[in-house]
């Protein structure tokens, strides 16, 4: 694990080490949380672990709540509440559960009737909540996205959801230092999406796993904030933690006038732009890994397979196992062309479409817009096509394409044109592929069956899918007329613009809220599920284990979409691997190996792949694990964020470097001996008790998982650090303090007062915890 940085410090090391409330002597941090995002799917039972604790939000002013992902994305024009408008039951209660927690909390909300609405990640950088320096949070694999604001963003799992709320810090550890150098000018018909589709090839889903990247050189310094966004969105793609932009004209340029950034122009904005400069990678600092692109190397990029580092240039053919060297490599190759329905040896060009989805928290922003209303202005979409979507990436991106006329150059061209959501990017709402459906999407995953159980994912810029929608299969934007003006070449390039920030009608969403009955009727809805307290201990295991041979294993195939509606913890052990484990008529897959015996009753993951619970930061693929049996992983690396969310819920995850050990535990358990795990003595050993290998963790969770610890416990326990941190960011960066929406009856952004420090929670902390 890194320790910190002396002399030259990386971005990343300034916006990390600046936000340290405390650190332990094994590097264990307490880090401040300066903005946190919230939506319905993965905060339902954060809230509901703070209702049965009797805790408070600690900093209601520092947090925004809106609904995205299961919400539909059908014209509100007689929109009255969730309870009406969300038909799915699933789905309606976690809307409505969202607002009660909302107005329980009494939290800062863009909901449905409120045109600021839209996707968590579109709506922050549009009101000025993400602010360069600031550290960001959100139950959401892509809150990536921020770090094009020099804002050390980070996806998180519910637990921590429920850890932020109460204390507005995370318990975390260095990650490492990782840069991206473009340097030079993108060719024409090339964007910033290619650009991360094309880093992601070359460093693959696990390239970034424990590092944070920063992207700069100059193809990098040339793009507006709406492309920088784009890449930072991926870089979760490419296994990072985060992916960062040192701040500069451009960016303060874009956050000049949003509501909750400094006024423009007071001493405030001219303090804040000061320290705002200062956040820049110093010389000479060092980074664990760089890898450089030359722009001109970058040609419109595509997804052919069902991983996003599956991608060739538009010019190029569909891969063949052939053309990978080794045999995980072949074989996930021979999968995905099976699942994509492709042929090795085609041309992309030739592969034709049924659908066209233009939206997501990659590219769904007035400049992606722009673009792809460029390329498709009087003409027709393709015939073939059974659909084609723009779904603007919030209620305000949407008003002002309507004030451009960009809804009428796409309803005129065949599109639809629907209100802000997730939509088709996940297929959480009525937005989805049927099976064997083949869609080019400007979204940002392509496994299997993510945008709909045997749906077909390309992944591709806004411009390339314009200009596949004109052509009904992909094709290269390239080939059309016009299309250079299409693309903006600079930062000078009309992609300033902004949506209109409309601030009159402020509290309408939550006005309403609050102003329901209490009697359970509307959209009152209370959950009963028990309480997050603390979590088993963990000490010794032995059992079966199951092995895996894949290389990344995402969460989207642990647990998919449909099981992620509910508001409780438990009851997920049949969506476990759901696609892989049950046939289509609801029997069980024989030849999936959680359906063998005596892999039924594992307690233990074994994966030789790497990279396993990659992609989303859903705790429900642990939550279905545990419900499974399983309690601890042995692999050779995980997903980041899986991995945090495993060790909260009293999982332990062990990663082991050494091929030749993980293979003996690989072998014995594809022969189906007994595994056991010793935390206490740091040791895994065979059936027979013979020590196969030691391993390492870090030494607080080790302590807390042996304890059965609650980390919120314990953090509280260091309330009078948080408050001291707290003071400190008031008198430094007053700009951070206290703006919301939150007062009834008033307009526009207002100073909201922090919750008082929580009283500690003695009661929870079974031993006295390390040195807080
Ligand atoms: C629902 C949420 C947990 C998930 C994520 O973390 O990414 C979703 O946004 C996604 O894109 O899969
Ligand atoms: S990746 Fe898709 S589902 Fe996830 S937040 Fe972005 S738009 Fe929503």
């Amino acid at each position: 694990m890194p320790g910190a940085v002396k002399g030259p410090q990386t971005l990343y090391d300034k916006v990390f080490e600046s936000h340290i409330v405390n650190e332990q002597d094994d590097g264990t941090i307490l880090l401040y949380i300066d903005r946190h995002l919230v939506h319905e799917v993965t905060s339902p039972q954060a809230f509901e672990g703070l209702t049965n604790a009797g805790r408070k939000v600690r900093r209601p002013d520092c947090t925004l709540v809106t609904t995205d992902h299961n919400v539909p994305t059908s014209p509100r024009k007689n929109f009255k509440g969730v309870s009406d408008f969300v038909k799915e039951e699933d789905s309606r209660i976690q809307c409505e559960t969202l607002e009660q927690n909302v107005k329980d909390f009494k939290l800062t909300y863009f909901g449905l009737g409120d045109k600021r609405q839209g996707i968590v990640h579109i709506i922050g950088p549009e009101q000025g909540f993400t602010l360069p320096g600031t550290t960001v949070v959100c139950g959401d694999s892509h809150t990536s996205t921020h770090g094009a604001f020099g804002a050390l963003a980070f996806g998180i799992g519910t637990s921590e959801v429920e850890h932020v709320l109460a204390t507005q810090t995370l318990l975390t550890n260095r990650s490492k230092n990782m840069r991206v150098q473009v340097d030079g000018q993108l060719a024409p018909g090339v964007s910033s999406k290619d650009i991360i589709l094309h880093v992601i090839g070359k460093i693959g889903t696990a390239g970034g796993t424990g590092h944070v990247i920063e992207y700069c050189g100059s193809a990098i310094r040339d793009l507006s904030m709406e492309a920088r966004m784009s890449i930072c969105n991926m870089s979760i793609e490419g296994g990072a933690r985060a992916g960062l932009v040192a701040p500069d004209e451009t960016t303060f340029e874009y956050l000049k006038g949003r509501p909750l950034a400094p006024k423009p122009d007071s001493a405030e904005w001219r303090k804040a732009v000061k320290y705002w400069e200062s956040l820049r990678t110093d010389d000479d600092a060092k980074f664990d890994v760089e890898i450089f692109i030359d722009a001109k190397d970058i040609e419109p990029t595509v997804s052919w397979g069902t991983s996003p580092q599956d991608v060739v240039p538009i010019t190029g053919v569909v891969p063949s196992p052939d053309d990978f060297k080794d045999k995980n490599g072949k074989e996930a190759c021979e999968r995905a062309l099976k699942y994509m329905g492709l042929t090795a040896g085609m041309k992309m060009t030739d592969i034709e479409l049924d659908k066209i989805f233009i939206g997501s928290c990659t590219n769904s922003r007035i400049e992606d817009l722009r673009i792809a209303a460029h390329i498709v202005k009087g003409k027709k979409i393709a015939p073939n096509l059974k659909e084609a979507m723009i779904v603007p990436g919030s209620g305000l991106i949407k008003k002002q394409a309507e004030a451009e006329g960009l809804d009428k150059i796409f309803t005129d061209a065949g599109f639809q044109w629907r209100e802000a959501g997730c939509s088709m990017c996940l297929g959480m709402n009525p937005d989805m592929l049927s099976p064997k459906e083949r869609c080019a999407s400007t979204s940002n995953r392509n496994f299997e069956g993510r945008q709909g159980a045997g749906g077909r994912t390309h992944l591709v810029s806004p411009a390339m899918a314009a200009a596949a929608a004109l052509a009904g299969k992909l094709a290269d934007v390239r080939k059309l007329d016009d299309y250079e003006q299409a693309l903006p070449k600079s930062k000078s390039a009309p992609s300033h613009i902004k949506p209109e920030v409309d601030e009159s009608d402020s509290d309408v969403d939550l006005d309403k809220i609050l102003d329901q009955p209490e009697d359970g009727t509307g959209n009152t809805v209370k959950t009963g599920a028990p309480s997050t307290g603390g979590i088993a201990p963990f000490t010794q295991l032995k059992g079966i284990a199951v092995p895996f041979d894949r290389n990344n294993i995402d969460t989207d195939a642990i647990i998919p979409k449909q099981f992620l509606k509910t508001i409780k913890k438990a009851g997920l052990e049949k969506g476990l691997f759901y696609a892989w484990r049950w046939n289509e008529d609801g029997s069980k897959n024989d030849s999936f190996i959680l359906n063998k015996e005596p892999y039924t009753k594992a307690k233990i993951v074994v994966s030789y792949g790497e990279n396993f619970g990659c992609g989303s930061s859903r705790e429900h693929a642990p939550w279905a694990l545990l419900d499974f049996g399983i309690k601890c992983l042995i692999g050779k690396s995980f997903g980041d964020i899986f991995r945090n969310n495993t060790f909260k819920n009293g999982m332990l995850p062990i990663v082991i470097e050494d091929d030749k050990a993980l293979r003996q535990i690989y072998d014995d358990a594809v022969a189906g001996k007994e595994i056991e795990v010793d935390l206490e003595q740091n040791s895994i050993k065979d059936a027979d008790g013979k020590e196969i290998t030691k391993f390492e963790i870090d030494s607080f969770r080790r302590h807390c998982l042996i304890n059965g610890l609650d980390d919120i416990g314990l953090t509280m326990e260091n309330g009078d650090k948080i408050a001291k941190f707290e003071k400190k960011r008031s008198e430094e960066t007053p700009w951070l303090d206290g703006s919301g929406y939150l007062s009834r009856h008033r307009t526009g952004a207002v100073k909201v007062e922090a919750a008082p420090v929580p009283k500690t929670n003695r009661g929870e902390v079974k031993e006295e915890p390390l040195q807080w």
